[in-house]
């Protein structure tokens, strides 16, 4: 592979072959790649941009905002409204879905995002990101409404993140695979560093926030334990844990090198089914999951097949390499 394909060409490419994405799709996964090198600028200044810190607020979920959280929702709103290619934007820190303004040319598609993910590892500069998903506005109506949005994560047409961390890396699959990209600061551009990326099927490494574990449900209890019995146990073999609290970092380990990440429905909210965020976060992490050969599933079904009932809604994540995600996943049904 070579390594001097940029982000563009990559798309350029998708776009010739059997005219695998539309040019509007691949104008707006540009703007979207250029507006997470803006917030890449913008965490790598820190202190020292003043962009550190609580911004004093609360976004819809009660969650106490970053600085960096609503800087980054911004960034992505002004990139993306005056391109023609959105009809309307939705994100994990608004309330209620963003409309194209009428001065600005309408488009087709439908952008959401989680524009910070990880706020709590911000001020400790600590690997966080952005998550992204695109889907297509149904036909037969003119407008859009909030309704335009609830579609299952199987309708995706891309998805990706870009993690800021050591390296800035943008990830994406528009259905044919999943590439990575890694920012070349020198140049100013993404670079393909990583094609047709697989998880391997099996693992001995797991994510979970441990300190939830007296929360857990059954199957999930049991799948830990049984990790945690190592090569005595009836797994037989030990396991390794590591938790980011960032899942896009989380799931990047994962798509480099395997692993399973959970973060299950627990006692602590029980009428939430989960923390995660089902359009911002579990549906665009699911399909590169699958695109890379790995599962994901919320113990009970393929998150991927879930219609949402809300914009906000939140959903229990099971997901990495098959094998265990399976295994996790028949714990459910009793198996
Ligand atoms: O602090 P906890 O409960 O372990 O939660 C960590 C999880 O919360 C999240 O940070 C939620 O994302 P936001 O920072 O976008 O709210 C995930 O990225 C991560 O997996
Ligand atoms: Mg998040
Ligand atoms: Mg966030």
């Amino acid at each position: 592979m070579s390594h001097n394909i940029s982000l563009t060409r990559y798309l350029v490419e998708q776009q010739r072959m059997d005219g695998h994405i539309p040019p509007e799709l691949r104008l707006l996964l540009e703007v979207v790649a250029r507006a997470c090198k803006s917030i890449s600028q913008a965490v790598n200044k820190g202190a020292l941009g003043g962009v550190l810190g609580t911004a004093g607020s609360e976004n819809v979920q009660g969650e106490v905002q970053k600085k960096l959280d609503i800087i980054a929702n911004e960034v992505l709103i002004e990139a993306n409204e005056w391109g023609g290619h959105l009809a309307a934007m939705a994100s994990e820190e608004m309330d209620s879905i963003y409309l194209v303004p009428n001065r600005y040319p309408q488009g087709e598609y439908l952008l959401m995002f989680d524009p910070l993910d990880g706020s709590s590892n911000i001020d400790v500069n600590v690997s966080i990101g952005t998550i992204f998903s695109v889907l297509k506005k149904p036909e037969g109506h003119a407008g859009v409404g909030e309704k335009d949005f609830l579609q299952p994560g199987s309708q995706q047409v891309a998805a990706g993140y870009c993690v800021y961390g050591p390296q800035t890396t943008l990830v994406l699959t528009v259905g044919d695979g999943v590439a990575m990209f890694t920012l070349d600061r020198e140049q100013g551009s993404f670079v393909l560093t990583e094609e047709n990326v697989q998880i391997p099927e099996d693992t001995q490494e797991f994510a979970i926030n441990m300190s939830n574990m007296r929360h857990w449900d059954a199957p999930v209890k049991r799948y830990i334990d049984e990790c945690l019995q190592g090569k005595e146990g009836p797994r037989g073999k030990d396991f390794n844990m590591r938790w980011i609290a960032s899942m896009v970092a989380d799931v990047h380990r994962i798509l480099t090198r395997g692993g399973v990440f959970m973060y299950p429905w627990d006692k602590r909210e029980p009428e939430k089914a989960g923390k995660l965020r089902l359009m911002y976060e579990a549906n665009p992490m699911s399909w590169l999951v699958e695109q890379a050969g790995g599962a994901a599933t919320n113990g009970r079904q393929r998150i991927l097949d879930i219609q949402p009932g809300k914009l906000h809604e939140r959903v229990s994540v099971i997901l990495g390499s098959k094998n265990e995600v399976e295994r996790v996943t028949a714990y459910h049904s009793g198996l």
